[in-house]
C-alpha cells in the first residue's frame, strides 16, 4: 500500500499503529489476577511525565497493522482482550471492537478518555488525566476509575474524579511506580479512612510479567 492509502485505513481504523500484543496477566484494578490478551496500540500526546511506556507516544515508530491481524492473533489465545496503548482512543475503535466481538471475545479498554469514545467496551477502566480530562462520555460508561497516585495533592484529584464519573463505577487508586514505597502507605490510611476507594497495585510488575 501506497502512504496515502495506508493514512486513510489508519484513518477508518481498519489498520492501526501496534505496538506490542502480548498474552498475559491484567496486573491491575478490578480484574486483576486474569489472563487477557492486551493489543497496545501506538499514539499518546497526553503527555504524563511518569509515564511508564513513553515509547508507546510516537505513533510513527509503529507499523500500521490492519485489523484484521490484530484479531486473528488475539483470538488464538484468550476469552478477553485488553486494549491499550499509547492513548488507543486516539484512533477509531469501531471497526476493532466490533471484529473482536465477532470472535466472542470479551473486549476490555484501558483509557484516559481523554478524545472521544469509539469502539464498544464489556469493560472501561478510565484512569483520568490533569493534563487532558476525560469527556464526559468517559465518565459516564466508565466501569472503574483508577486514579494514579504520584504524590499526596493527587488524592483531592481522584475526589474531584470520582465526584464526576458514573455512580457504579469502582474507584481504584493506584500508586505511581517510581513512588511506590511512599505513596502506598498513604493510600492504605486513604482507603481505610474512605473505603468507597480500593487498593490497585501494579501486580505484573512484582510477578516480573510483561
Ligand atoms: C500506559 S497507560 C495506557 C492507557 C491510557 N493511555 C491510560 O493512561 O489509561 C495504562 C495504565 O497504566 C497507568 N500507568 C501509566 N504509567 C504508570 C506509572 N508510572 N505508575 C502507575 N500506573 C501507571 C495508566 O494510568 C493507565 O491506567
Ligand atoms: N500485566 C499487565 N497489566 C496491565 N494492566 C494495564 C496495563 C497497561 O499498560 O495498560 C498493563 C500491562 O502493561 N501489563
Ligand atoms: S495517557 Fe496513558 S499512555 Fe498517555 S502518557 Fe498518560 S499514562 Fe502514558
Ligand atoms: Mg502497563
Amino acid at each position: 500500500m501506497i502512504a496515502k492509502e495506508i493514512q486513510l485505513a489508519v484513518n477508518k481504523g481498519e489498520m492501526l499503529p501496534l505496538m506490542e500484543e502480548f498474552y498475559t496477566i491484567q496486573g491491575e484494578g478490578f480484574h486483576t489476577g486474569t489472563a487477557a490478551y492486551f493489543i497496545r496500540i501506538g499514539g499518546c500526546d497526553v503527555g504524563c511525565h511518569w509515564c511508564d511506556v513513553k515509547e508507546s507516544w510516537n505513533a510513527d515508530l509503529h507499523p500500521p497493522t490492519a485489523t484484521d491481524i490484530i484479531v486473528e492473533n488475539a483470538s488464538k489465545c484468550a476469552d478477553t482482550v485488553v486494549i491499550t496503548g499509547g492513548e488507543p482512543l486516539t484512533w477509531d475503535m469501531t471497526l476493532l471492537t466490533q471484529k473482536l466481538k465477532t470472535k466472542n471475545l470479551r473486549v476490555h479498554i484501558e483509557t484516559s478518555g481523554a478524545y472521544d469514545v469509539t469502539g464498544t467496551w464489556d469493560w472501561f477502566c478510565l484512569s483520568p488525566k490533569k493534563t487532558k480530562l476525560p469527556v464526559q462520555t468517559a465518565y459516564d460508561i466508565a466501569d472503574e476509575l483508577k486514579v494514579i497516585i504520584y504524590n499526596k495533592h493527587d488524592f483531592q484529584f481522584a475526589e474531584e474524579q470520582a465526584a464526576k464519573v458514573n455512580p457504579n463505577a469502582i474507584l481504584f487508586l493506584q500508586p505511581e511506580w517510581s513512588k511506590k514505597e511512599e505513596m502506598t502507605p498513604l493510600i492504605v490510611d486513604y482507603v481505610m479512612n474512605n473505603p468507597k476507594w480500593r487498593v490497585s497495585l501494579q501486580t505484573h510488575k512484582y510477578l516480573n510479567i510483561p
